[in-house]
């Protein structure tokens, strides 16, 4: 590329020359045959944006509020796995990315670095990502820790029983990286000559028995506020307020887990609609926030 990048596919096709092939297929993959991954994008290239005219917009402001948290704009950094595949700063550098725009910046269960080590680094609200584990006293230690280092929310990953399939993964026999997080406590090197590293440490140890009536338990070991994040439905939805978690987040996990899952920006509008119907004056204020 001769010029600097400009926008997000110019830094796609940099990554995809400077990184070894099992990294930039992991960030860049998604499950199976990759037709949700392909939908996640044609839907968005089928909304189209109307302008309205004579407004001033000398000045602009897209702050915003979630959980109480006064963000600059409604973006928010997800949690994604191993940064330091990609740059040796890792995650401590998206943390000081999320401060320089005033916005949140969820912390992946896989980081590569410890959820203290970037709470230590930077001054952005940071929410903590779980994937609840069979082993429930790694994931009540993980909360405690979360709790103690100032996260402000646990977001518990609920699309991901079993790790998606992706292929291409299990071509490159992908290594998983230490997971920062569980060192001392668990190795998570997994010797897996036959596929996906990822996938064998996740099927081994997430639990993939995790359903509605255990955000009881998640309450149980903390008092911050719980969101979900993998919801694609009204019913989901529904669901989610009847346990009285705090927020959700519409995700098909940037089709990495089911593929022919909808494409989230489809069900969106879906997902909306509901909370308006049950509550049509609180949209914007009521705890249940609404994001993709
Ligand atoms: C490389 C990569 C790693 C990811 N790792 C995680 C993760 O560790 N935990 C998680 O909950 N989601 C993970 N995600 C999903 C993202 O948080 C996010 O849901 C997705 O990129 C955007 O899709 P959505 O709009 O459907 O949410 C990952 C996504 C990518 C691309």
């Amino acid at each position: 590329m001769a010029t600097e990048p400009v926008n997000v596919n110019e830094f796609q096709e940099l990554a995809r020359r400077v990184l070894p092939k099992m990294y930039y297929d992991f960030f860049a993959g998604g499950a199976e045959d990759e037709h949700t991954l392909k939908e996640n994008v044609k839907a968005f290239s089928r909304i189209s944006i109307c302008p309205r005219i004579f407004i001033d917009v000398s000045q602009i402001d897209l702050s915003t509020s979630i959980l109480g948290h006064h963000i600059s704009m409604p973006v928010m950094i997800a949690p994604t796995s191993y940064h330091k595949l990609a740059h040796p700063e890792g995650e401590l550098a998206t943390a000081k990315a999320a401060a320089a725009c005033k916005t949140i910046m969820m912390l992946s269960f896989s980081s590569t670095s410890t959820l203290e080590e970037v709470a230590a680094s930077c001054t952005a609200v940071r929410f903590f990502q779980l994937y609840v584990m069979k082993n429930r006293e790694v994931s009540a230690w993980l909360v405690q820790r979360a709790e103690k280092s100032g996260y402000k929310a646990i977001v518990v990953t609920v699309d991901t029983p079993k790790l998606g399939r992706r292929e291409a993964d299990i071509k490159n026999k992908m290594i998983a990286p230490q997971l920062k997080n569980l060192e001392g406590f668990m190795s998570t090197e997994v010797v897996n000559d036959k596929g996906s590293g990822p996938e064998a440490f996740a099927n081994n140890n997430f639990d993939a028995s995790f359903c509605w009536k255990d955000i009881d338990w998640l309450k149980s070991i903390t008092k911050l506020p719980i969101l979900i994040k993998g919801v694609l439905t009204h019913e989901d939805a529904s669901r989610a307020v009847e346990v009285g978690v705090d927020g959700i987040v519409v995700s098909n996990h940037g089709a990495r887990q089911l593929d022919y899952a909808p494409a989230t920006i489809s069900v969106l509008e879906e997902v909306i609609f509901f909370f308006i119907l049950i509550n049509p004056f609180s949209l914007g204020e009521d705890p249940l926030e609404y994001s993709t």
